[in-house]
């Protein structure tokens, strides 16, 4: 379940530390449905549809202001009724617990 990922909070990562590895990747993988490896698992996306171009653009923007508020940002790609986030630690060139926080809360605003 992504209620623990849910209740996390996304820690300032500065680097310094390895990635998660591709086995640790799966297993938090396992815990926020609809998300995906991607990259060699270094990051993860999902697609997310809408009914038309502005439901889409709100939930970028509603995406975007939880970017701002945790410190933490995705990669975002939409077009009408689509939306594609993918979430990857920059400083360590690939995953942090912190990405999966981001994509249950992710998950979170898609469903609210
Ligand atoms: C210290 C602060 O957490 C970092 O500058 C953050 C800001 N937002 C970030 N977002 C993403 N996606 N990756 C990062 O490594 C990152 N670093």
């Amino acid at each position: 379940m992504s209620d623990d990922f849910l209740s996390g909070t996304c820690e300032p990562c500065r680097g310094g530390i390895p990635p998660l590895t591709k086995a640790e990747a799966d297993g938090y993988l396992q815990r926020v449905s609809g998300w995906e490896l991607v990259d060699e698992g270094l990051r993860i996306e999902r697609n997310f549809t809408f009914r038309n171009f502005k439901e889409a653009m709100d939930f970028v923007a509603s995406v975007g202001n939880l970017a701002e508020m945790q410190g933490h940002h995705p990669d975002i790609s939409f077009g009408w009724g689509w939306a594609k986030i993918s979430w990857q630690t920059k400083k360590i060139k690939g995953l942090h617990e912190n990405d999966f926080i981001m994509a249950a809360k992710t998950d979170q605003l898609f469903h609210s």
